[in-house]
This record gives C-alpha cells, structure tokens and sequence, in this order.
C-alpha cells in the first residue's frame, strides 16, 4: 500500500469527551477464547483494528464461526478446546506479535500443521521466545532463520505439561504457554519475575478455565492453568484500550489551556504505569467514577493542560507500560527537566526498534535525546522545535506519538506513513481532530 504521510501543526486548548477504541490485548484474547468455548460468547466494543481483524480471519479459517451483527457486536460460536481443525491456508498475522505469538501457543497442542506468516514488520520479530518453550510441550518449529516468521507449527498429539520460567518480561509468551496448556493433560505453570498484563488469566477464568496465581520465592508469580477444561461462551465488553488513550491524554497534558475526557479506559494496574509516571510528572488527570466491568477496572479520566517534569522512570514499571515509551518520549520533551528510562531493551524488538525511532525522530525535531542499548533520555525545555519528517518504519505507535509532538512543536510535524495507525487505533487522526487538534495531509496546507 502507498504511504500515507501526514503533518501535525500546533493547536489552541484542546476539549470534549470521548471514548478511543477498546483494548486491542483483551480484543484478541476475546475472540480467541470464544473460538475455543462450547456455545456463544458475545464480545461489545470489541476493536476493529487490523491487528484484531486478523486474529479474527485466523481463527475462522482453524474452524470458528465469527460475525459482526448489525449493532457491532460480534459474536463467536467456538469448536471446543481440542478442536480447533487444519487450515488448508497459510495464516498472515499482519503486522501483529499478540495475534502471532498466542496463536503458535494456541496450535502447538492441537494435532494440526500451521503455516504462519507477517508483514515486513512482524516477519523481522523474535519467535523463538515462544517456540522455546513450546518446543518442550512437544510441538516442532520450522522456522526462517533466527527463529523467524514465515515458519511451520506442527502441533502434537501428546502434549505435556511445563513449568518455564520466562527469560524475559512478556505477556505474549506467558499467553502462549497458558494457551497451550488449554489443551495439555496435567497443569502448566508460568514462573514470571516480574509481572506483565494478566489478561489471559483473567479471561481464561471468566470463560470457566481453572487458572491460579500464586507468590513464589524471591517476588516472582507462578501461573498456573490446569489443562482440558470445558470452556463456555461468555459475554465479554471490552473497554477502552489505556495505550490508545495514552495518545490524547498526552495532547492535553502538553497543550495550555486543554480539558479532555476519556470514558470506560482500561485500568488494570498492570497496565496503567504510564499515569503513574505522568502524575508524578505533575499532570492533573482525575481518575472518575472506578468501576469493574467483567472482571477488569475502568474510570474515566479527565485530564487538563499541566506544567511536567522530567523524572527518573524505574526499569520494574516497564512491563505496566511498554508500549508507552514513545509517547511518554512525547511528553518528556515537552517537560521541564530530564526524564530518563530504563529496563527498555524489549522496545528494541517491537514494530520497530522503538529506542532508535524515538531518538531518531526526536533528535531531528531539535531536542536533545540519548538512547542506550537499554534506556533512554529526553531533555526538555522550552518546547520542541519540530520541522521534521520523522520516519515511522511501519509502526502505529511511532506515528501517532510524533503526531502528538507536533500539536506542541513550534514548527510542524510530519510523518512518512500513518498507515498503520489503523492496525490499532482506527479513527485516531479525526478523533484528535474533533477536539481540537489540526493533523491532515501535508500537500492539503
Ligand atoms: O500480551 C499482549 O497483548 C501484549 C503484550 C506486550 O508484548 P510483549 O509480551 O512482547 O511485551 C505488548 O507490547 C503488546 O502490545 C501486547
Ligand atoms: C507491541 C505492540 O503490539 P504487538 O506486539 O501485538 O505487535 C503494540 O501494539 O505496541
């Protein structure tokens, strides 16, 4: 597809309530779920990002029934744990590692062969870290070298169960265990040192799986799922995805004079680590009206305009906020002071390697930045100076956080492609634009 370049230039006080799209994590593990439960799940506010609609694609073609009724809900009538069937196709993940990584998981303990493949993106991603462990469930890989997409899933008939203890922090491959698990005779155990989003084990409980959580020596969790359980359709509302929310919240941070409301956000305390830095920052966002809808926490969040400053961001909130290290990079600019961050080594192996975008982009929009193989630090003051076109390297966050910069840059900022913004927030540019925000494309200024 050609390359959508657009252009953010600075606005007047942002304003209005709204609500961004549901959690892309939970979206997925939704329709995975229901795909895999005996009768209907009902899944509201699932998100129709493109990441989301291929996990959708891939679990129709291994035998679920999913539509989209009229309302926009959908709604899943699953084959049963152990019976998800061959599929004759290969399955393309897109641009997403969720929908990749769970669904090797979800396969290796079926007796089927699946063929998986990616854009230029997820094609250059780590698998290994998932088919590691697999592996020793008794699946077998074929893969490109390095561990890598396109590869072959040949799932066994005579699974057994694991205890692993991830090497690194990722709720990707924890899922991928625990959904291999689904259909594994006997109890699979995660052993996580730190933890990461705990979506799967709160929906695989919801949909009647039997699955623990437990304080092991030294701090770290031990997961547990017990194997071959009758999993039964559920009806699931998904709220709004914190890491979307991310983006406009920012924008009213940084911009004087701003009043935001973002409705039904996600506020699972494994994800929220991005507000807890912004509020030390000294930003004004009231949590309202908390609340739990099917099991995980939501509030509204109004946020006004804030004068911040750079703090030190420790390496054990990483996993409760990575996918928000670029547009914290945002808001770090825009502060007074030095923010610096560390334990950030996996942002190097996202859609991109996020460190060197982050610090390539900003670096040409004038402000001072250094980034290490593990960390990164942003100065701020007097305001970015912008004027660049910053690429983008076919990732969703990198675009949308420059975007955010440009609202707040004393020249405008470009990107070289926003296409991918649809993989995880579709309607994100008139979103920002109905409350107040002034992105188009460039050649229409
Ligand atoms: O489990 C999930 O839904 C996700 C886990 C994270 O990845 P890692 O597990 O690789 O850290 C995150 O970056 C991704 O956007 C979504
Ligand atoms: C890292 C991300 O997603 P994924 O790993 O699913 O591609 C993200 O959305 O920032």
């Amino acid at each position: 597809m050609a390359p959508r370049p657009l252009q953010s230039v600075q606005t007047g006080p942002l304003s209005g309530t709204v609500r961004v799209p549901g959690d892309k994590s939970i979206s997925h593990r939704a329709l995975m779920f229901g795909a895999l439960a005996v009768g209907e799940t009902t899944i509201h506010g699932l998100l129709t990002g493109e990441d989301v609609l291929h996990t959708a694609a891939a679990m129709r073609a291994l035998g679920a029934d999913i539509v989209r009724d009229d309302q926009g809900v959908w709604r899943v009538r699953g084959v049963g744990v152990g019976g998800l069937v061959e599929s004759s196709r290969v399955l393309d993940m897109g641009n997403s590692g969720t929908a990749a990584r769970l669904m090797m998981g979800l396969v290796s303990t079926h007796p089927i062969t699946t063929f998986f493949t990616g854009d230029a993106s997820l094609t250059k991603r780590p698998m290994a870290r998932v088919s590691t462990p697999l592996e020793q469930m008794g699946a077998s890989f074929v893969c490109r070298s390095g561990g890598r997409l396109p590869l072959a899933v040949i799932g066994t008939e005579n699974p057994v169960p694991i205890t692993y203890r991830l090497p690194v922090a990722s709720a990707q491959v924890k899922s991928a265990i625990l959904l291999a698990g689904l259909n594994t005779p006997g109890v699979t155990t995660v052993i996580e040192a730190e933890p990461t989003r705990d979506h799967s084990e709160l929906m695989l409980a919801h949909f009647g799986a039997t699955v623990t959580t437990e304080r092991i020596e030294g701090g770290a969790l031990a997961v547990s799922i017990t194997g071959e359980p009758e999993i039964t359709g559920k009806t699931v509302n998904v709220p709004a995805d914190p890491s979307s929310a991310a983006f406009l919240a920012v924008a009213a941070l940084i911009r004087p004079g701003s009043d935001v409301t973002l409705t039904d956000v996600g506020m699972n305390p494994r994800r929220t680590g991005l507000y807890d830095t912004l509020v030390e920052m000294g930003a004004d966002i009231t949590f309202l009206n908390r609340r739990d809808q099917a099991g995980e926490p939501v509030a509204d969040l109004r946020v006004r305009s804030s004068a911040l400053t750079g703090v030190a961001v420790p390496p054990d909130r990483a996993p409760s906020m990575i996918d928000e290290y670029p547009i914290l990079a945002m808001a770090a600019a825009c502060a007074e002071g030095t923010t610096t961050m560390h334990g950030v080594a996996e942002l190097r192996v996202k859609e991109s390697d996020r460190l060197a975008m982050v610090a390539d982009g900003l670096h040409a929009c004038g402000v001072r930045v250094e980034a290490g193989q593990d960390s990164l630090t942003v100065h701020g003051g007097g305001g970015p100076p912008g004027g660049a076109t910053v690429a983008t390297a076919m990732d969703h966050r990198i675009a949308m956080s420059f975007l955010v910069l440009g609202m707040a840059s004393a020249r405008p900022v470009a990107v070289d492609d926003s296409g991918f913004i649809d993989t995880s927030f579709p309607g994100f540019v008139d979103l920002m634009n109905g409350l107040g925000g002034r992105i188009s494309a460039p050649e229409a200024r």
